[in-house]
This record gives structure tokens, C-alpha cells and sequence, in this order.
């Protein structure tokens, strides 16, 4: 047997920064995650314990927090992308970066106070080859919604084990985890004057995934998912790809005949375990290969 060394890649993972834009008395809130995987010419470490090539994840962090002093966080994809770069363009043995960030919503509640929005987190993944290509996927993590009709499941199949009943009427609800892949940038900085519309692309692809969802009369939340990414593909022809994880967050109506009520639709019990979870990509059918995009 020959034992070689596989894929592998290292970095700083959750860097937590909060970047303070002061304008006078008015402040500007980021608060952020960063993640970096740095990979390429990394043998000499693993098989001989040569550090040579290993920019240490310490000076990774570093750089997170220089940079965001120096060039401030504006979209989080611009942000990730000038991290990537930097990486691959300044150590010679890094071919390749990827690069994830969080991005966790404050709401302003006076010049310098800010509430934390919810649980919702905007997310993407970026990375940079030393061919110079990039790939950026945009999207968001924990964006609840319910419908409190519109909604049925029933005509499926069955076996021995089926009890649950025919719904021609129920809650549906779902904790969205959705990621979409822009068609562009292809290649090194002339991704930069794509960048300026990373905010509205994000608040565009979002607001389809919430009138999909809110709009469409459900048979199942795999036809919600597919309604949601089309919706997306249809309205923003900068992405080329979405990926959707919807975790069915079951609404069981309480029983309250014991206590001589009846429940017409009115009371339900909140499960929050087991889950269905339900999971599809949507894209367009000429959509360019996604290499590492997702990884
Ligand atoms: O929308 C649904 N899809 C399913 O696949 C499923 N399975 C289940 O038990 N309930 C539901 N609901």
C-alpha cells in the first residue's frame, strides 16, 4: 500500500468582526464571520513538517482585521473577494481561496444603537483560483416563514408504516437556507464593477424567495421550493443557480376534544424535531459549470 497525502486546505474559520463607519454623531454597524481556507502547495508541511509555505491562520485573522480597517466592509461578496485575492496574489504556494462570510443584521434604532435583527444571517462563499478565476455564491440561513394556509399535502404514497392523514389545509412553515450562484465574475478584478450590485442582487433574489413562498398555493414544499428558486432564476438574470434547503417546521393541531373544544384550525403544537427536510437545486439549463463554487 502507498499512503499519499489527499485534498487538503487550512485557515482561520469564524473570525468575528464588527466594523464601527463613524459619520459625526451617525454610525454605520458590520458585524461579520469570516471564514478562510487557503490551499495549494502544501506538502512540504504534511509530509515533512516544513512550515515554509504556511502563512499561519494567526496572520489570516490579522489580515481580516487590517483589511476591514483599511478598505472598510462594504458588501460582504466585495469583501470576500478582496480577502481571496489577496491571499493567492501574495503567498506563492497558495493556488487557491476560499472564502465564506456571515453576515449577522443589526437594525437602527438611533444614530449609534442598533438591535440585532433576528436570527437571519446573510451569507456567501467566494473563491479565488491562481488562474484567476472566481466564483461567488450569494444567500441567507435561518429566514423564517409561515403560511397559515395556502397550503395541502395528500395523494402520496403509501406503505404499511403511513399514519399521517391527507392535508388539505395545513401550516406550513420553514427555516430557509438558500445560496444562489451569480453567472459572473469569470475571471480576477474585472469582477469589481459587477460588485456594486451585490446589495441590490441580494435584495432582489430575496424578496423572490418571499413572494414565492407567500404566493404559491402548496401541494407539497417541494413544489414551494421549486416555485422559489425559479422565481429567483426568472427575475435575476445575474444568477445562473440556487440551492434550497427548506426544513418542514410541522404544525400538529391539539387535539382539544379531552377538554370538550373543538380546534377548527386555531391551536397547533410547534414541533421542532423530527423535521422533513427538503432540499433542490433550480438552475439554468445553460448555466456555466460550477467548478468549486460550492464547496
Ligand atoms: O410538503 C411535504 N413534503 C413531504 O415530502 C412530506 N412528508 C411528510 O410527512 N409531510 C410532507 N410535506
Amino acid at each position: 500500500m502507498a499512503v499519499v497525502l489527499g485534498p487538503n486546505r487550512y485557515g482561520k474559520a469564524e473570525t468575528r468582526v464588527v466594523r464601527v463607519a463613524r459619520e459625526g454623531e451617525v454610525h454605520h454597524l458590520k458585524d461579520c464571520t469570516v471564514s478562510i481556507a487557503l490551499s495549494g502547495a502544501m506538502e512540504a508541511v504534511h509530509l515533512a513538517g516544513d512550515n515554509a509555505a504556511v502563512l499561519p491562520t494567526d496572520s489570516q485573522k490579522n489580515t481580516v482585521y487590517a483589511f476591514a480597517r483599511e478598505h472598510g466592509i462594504g458588501e460582504i461578496e466585495e469583501f470576500a473577494l478582496l480577502l481571496a485575492r489577496h491571499f493567492v496574489d501574495s503567498q506563492q504556494a497558495v493556488h487557491h481561496a476560499r472564502v465564506a462570510i456571515d453576515e449577522h443584521a443589526w437594525v437602527r434604532r438611533g444614530p449609534h444603537s442598533f438591535v440585532r435583527d433576528g436570527t437571519e444571517v446573510r451569507t456567501c462563499l467566494v473563491h479565488h483560483d491562481r488562474d484567476g478565476t472566481s466564483s461567488v455564491v450569494s444567500g441567507l440561513r435561518d429566514l423564517v416563514l409561515l403560511n397559515s394556509t395556502g397550503s395541502e399535502f395528500h395523494g402520496f404514497a403509501t406503505d404499511r408504516y403511513t399514519t399521517l392523514a391527507p392535508a388539505t389545509d395545513r401550516v406550513l412553515a420553514t427555516a430557509v437556507t438558500a445560496g444562489w450562484r451569480h453567472a459572473g465574475p469569470g475571471t480576477g478584478s474585472s469582477a469589481d464593477s459587477y460588485a456594486s450590485s451585490y446589495a441590490d442582487s441580494y435584495t432582489g433574489a430575496r424578496e423572490c424567495l418571499l413572494e414565492a413562498f407567500a404566493g404559491t398555493h402548496s401541494l407539497s414544499l417541494q413544489q414551494t421550493l421549486y416555485a422559489m428558486g425559479r422565481r429567483v432564476l426568472e427575475r435575476r438574470p445575474e444568477l445562473c443557480e440556487v440551492r434550497l434547503a427548506l426544513p418542514n417546521r410541522h404544525h400538529f393541531l391539539v387535539d382539544l376534544a379531552p377538554f370538550g373544544l373543538d380546534n377548527p384550525g386555531e391551536v397547533y403544537y410547534a414541533a421542532d424535531r423530527p423535521y422533513g427536510l427538503i432540499e433542490g437545486t433550480v438552475l439554468d439549463d445553460a448555466a456555466p459549470p460550477a467548478g468549486p463554487a460550492w464547496d
